[in-house]
């Protein structure tokens, strides 16, 4: 049995992937406070909604998927409850294994994940990394576990603020260039369903082209890039108003923001 802890957008992008891929709704178990949400969960998937205490003591594996902000109390309430050997799995930003280790019973199996929400179009990208009561075999079930909605690598966790930083807030980004883009056709005349069209399906031919290893992105750009073009003059101007410096400096934010989480 699977019990989901938080049934929000992150809990139900998982609890699909997972119905999606074979589990069935009598394996999984939903523990959501707000009973129009988990009444909604219900309908929509067949899963049964269980407190927390009850999921707690059926699972063999709890998935966390609550706010960072709340995860000590759901750990603390849940601890006393939990299924000897459970694998308990956390995707909440900032939260390390430490915190997670302390809060419950001594040595209770960890896994720290990291997923983004294309996970709810089966795209997701969940980066993972093993606490230090964690076999491979716990690891590699909390993997296929996450393989449900997308791809999923190993990192060592002094990578998991950055993974959150890139891949985690990483869609934001690209919605943010994309509304921008829409918005900038838009100025120029053309009406938002059009430049809508035109930006999504150059992010997503642009995006395929770039899956391919042998592809880097500086030869992709260069190949957009005709000498005294277009794309020149647009790259001058995104260079002159320190795009690049602004990139990284709110990838920084996201990856120092994400170690303040675990500070409570
Ligand atoms: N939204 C995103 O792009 C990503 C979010 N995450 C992480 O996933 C976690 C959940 O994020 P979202 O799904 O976006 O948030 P959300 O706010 O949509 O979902 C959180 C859910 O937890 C429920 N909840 C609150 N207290 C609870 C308790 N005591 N017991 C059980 N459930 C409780 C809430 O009612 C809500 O439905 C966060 O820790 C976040 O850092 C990770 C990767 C990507
Ligand atoms: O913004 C956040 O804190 C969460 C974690 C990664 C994406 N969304």
């Amino acid at each position: 049995m699977i019990a989901i802890i938080g049934g929000g957008k992150m809990g139900e992008a998982l609890l699909a992937g997972l119905l999606a891929t074979g589990y069935e709704p009598t394996q999984v178990l939903v523990t959501e406070p707000h009973p129009d949400r988990a009444a909604e969960l219900r309908e929509r998937y067949g899963v049964a909604a269980a407190p927390l205490a009850d999921s707690a003591a059926r699972a063999s594996t709890l998935v966390l998927a609550v706010k960072p902000q709340d995860m000590v109390e759901v750990l603390d309430d849940l601890s006393p409850h939990l299924k000897p050997d459970c694998l308990v799995v956390s995707i909440a930003a900032g939260i390390t294994t430490a915190l997670l280790e302390k809060h419950l019973p001594a040595d209770t199996p960890v896994v720290r994940a990291m997923p983004n929400t294309p996970a709810l179009v089966g795209k997701g990208m969940t980066a993972v990394a093993a606490g230090s009561h964690t076999g491979d075999a716990q690891l590699d079930h909390a993997e296929s576990l996450l393989r449900s909605v997308g791809d999923v690598v190993r990192v060592p966790e002094h990578h998991m603020d950055t993974v959150t930083a890139l891949s985690g807030s990483g869609p934001a980004y690209f919605y943010f260039i994309a509304e921008t883009m829409i918005e900038a056709g838009v100025a120029m005349g053309m009406t938002r369903a059009a430049a809508r069209k035109l930006v999504t399906q150059t992010i997503t031919g642009a995006a395929e082209m770039l899956a391919d290893p042998a592809n880097h992105p500086v030869v992709l750009r260069e190949a957009v890039t005709s000498p005294g073009g277009t794309t020149a003059a647009a790259v001058r101007e995104l260079e002159r108003h320190g795009v690049r410096t602004a990139f990284t400096e709110a990838i920084e934010a996201a990856r120092d923001r994400s170690r303040r989480l675990s500070e409570g």
